[in-house]
This record gives C-alpha cells, sequence and structure tokens, in this order.
C-alpha cells in the first residue's frame, strides 16, 4: 500500500490580524493572511511598501503578536507561549538574517557564527558548522572581525550563523538591502543553496524582484491581504506582477485569493 504524506509546513499564520495603534490612527498591517511556509523550500515574500512583509515576518517567527489568528513554528502555535519559552523557541527552531547584518565587532567570524549556540550552552554539531564555514566560503577568514571583511563576507557570517543551530525555518528581512548587486546575488544563491543542501526552510522578506527569483515560490501582499503565489520565479515574472500593484492607489490590487494552508 502507498501512503503519501503532505509536504511538512514548518511555519505558518492561520486568519492573521495585526493592528498598530488604535482609534483614528490605527493601522491595519495584516488583514486576515493566512499562509504557509513548506518545510525544505525558499519562499519569499513580496509586496509594495507598507504591505505588512515585515510585519508578517516578525510575526511568523514570534518577535511580535498577532492582533487575531494563530502563528505556528511546526506544531507549536507561538500563542500559547509565555515569554522564557518564546525566547527558547526563537533560539532553538528560528534563525535570522538581518539587513544590518548584525554581527558582534569583538568577536572573531568562528565566534558569530557559533554564538547563537554559546548563548544557549549548545555544542552544536561540529561537523554541520565545519560544512557550513564552507558553504558560504569563509575558512579563510574565520579569525576575522567583523569590521575586517567586506559587508557581502559580513553576511555571509550572518547566513553561516543563522543555519548553525540546524533550525527549522530561517526568516530573513531584506538581507541584500545593504549589499552591491554582486555580493548580493552571492549571499541569496547562498541562501537558496544552505536551504536546499541542507535541507531547511527560508523565508524571506524582499522588495527586489532579482532578489524573489532565487526563492522556489513568491508569495505576494498588498494592503495586509496575501493576493497571489507564484512557483519557479524568474525576476521578469515578478515584476510583471509587481506591476499589477501600482497606481494611483493600492486598493486597486486584486482581490485576496483563499490559499491553501
Ligand atoms: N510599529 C508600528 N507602529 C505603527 N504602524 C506600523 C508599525 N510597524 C509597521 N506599521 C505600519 O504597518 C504597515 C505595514 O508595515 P510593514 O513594515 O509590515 O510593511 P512592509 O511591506 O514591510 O514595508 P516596507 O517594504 O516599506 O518595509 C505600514 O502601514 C506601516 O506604516
Amino acid at each position: 500500500m502507498t501512503t503519501t504524506t503532505a509536504p511538512r509546513t514548518a511555519a505558518r499564520v492561520v486568519d492573521a490580524v495585526k493592528v498598530y495603534g488604535s482609534g483614528d490612527t490605527a493601522v491595519r498591517a495584516l488583514d486576515g493572511v493566512s499562509v504557509a511556509f513548506p518545510a525544505g523550500r525558499f519562499t519569499a515574500i513580496m509586496g509594495p511598501s507598507g504591505s505588512g512583509k515585515s510585519t508578517l515576518m516578525h510575526c511568523a517567527a514570534g518577535l511580535d503578536t498577532l492582533t487575531s489568528g494563530t502563528a505556528h513554528i511546526g506544531d507549536t502555535e507561538l500563542g500559547s507561549l509565555d515569554d522564557r519559552r518564546l525566547t527558547l523557541l526563537r533560539r532553538e527552531r528560528v534563525g535570522f538574517v538581518f539587513q544590518a547584518f548584525n554581527l558582534v565587532p569583538t568577536l572573531t567570524v568562528a565566534e558569530n557564527i557559533r554564538l547563537p549556540l554559546d548563548l544557549a550552552g549548545d555544542r552544536g554539531d561540529p561537523e554541520w558548522i565545519d560544512a557550513l564555514i564552507d558553504v558560504v566560503g569563509l575558512r579563510d577568514r574565520l579569525h576575522h572581525r567583523p569590521a575586517q571583511l567586506s559587508g557581502g563576507q559580513q553576511q555571509r557570517v550572518a547566513v553561516a550563523r543563522a543555519f548553525a543551530g540546524r533550525p527549522d525555518v530561517v526568516f530573513a528581512d531584506e538581507p541584500t538591502g545593504n549589499l552591491d548587486s554582486r555580493s548580493g546575488e552571492e549571499v541569496l544563491g547562498l541562501l537558496g543553496g544552505a536551504a536546499r543542501e541542507t535541507r531547511r526552510t527560508v523565508v524571506m522578506v524582499t522588495h527586489d524582484p532579482g532578489a524573489a527569483a532565487h526563492a522556489d515560490e513568491v508569495v505576494f501582499l498588498a494592503d495586509g491581504r496575501l493576493v497571489d503565489r507564484m512557483t519557479a520565479p524568474t525576476a521578469e515574472k515578478v515584476l510583471d506582477r509587481m506591476k499589477a500593484f501600482e497606481g494611483p492607489s493600492s486598493r486597486e490590487a486584486p482581490a485576496p485569493v483563499e490559499v491553501p494552508s
């Protein structure tokens, strides 16, 4: 007998609503988003400025809380955790890459990569970390400090650090925003390569169609709603899709679609 199993979901939000402020100044940054990020895949979140991309990422990663709806990492619903457990979950099961690299200037490359593990008092898996150092091409820079590296090299350290603890999911927020296009391409290639080679899940926020084209799938937000998904993206296809959001008002964006979680 053959059994088929649905692809595992690394992270998801269900009916996610996020309202900042209250009364006349309230902003509905997420307006009922349900989206699942399948395990082992590289997904990009795209949309116009202010469409809710960063809010979605922060709520899905447990860096911020939803006004209503639920966010899950694997089978764990984040709203059910107290602050201590949420901190532990972020430390043990989630990796982060930010636009600003966020490396510790006084630590070497090797120490920065190991930092999340050292903070958790975890030896980690030395073979895994050794392999990661080769994936990001930093073997000859291990004893350098961040200031001695180019921006692209610093972001490669941040990528290795994000994967060091074998997280269920790595969230990347505009990881190429501070890089020139060649370094950006390298970092995106690494993120995609690391996701595929290590079968980890990557969720990346970007406003750059060229960056989104490195992903396996792109999800599009407009006005706090999920409006489309695209598999096998190319920069041209993503750009074409984004053009539909342009115009005098983003309210002209297409109606939201029901996307199975
Ligand atoms: N802390 C906050 N307080 C009040 N409003 C906020 C806050 N953070 C975000 N917003 C608002 O929520 C909406 C969505 O913001 P968000 O940063 O998620 O969008 P984005 O798609 O990531 O934008 P960008 O591409 O410009 O970074 C925007 O209208 C923004 O002004």
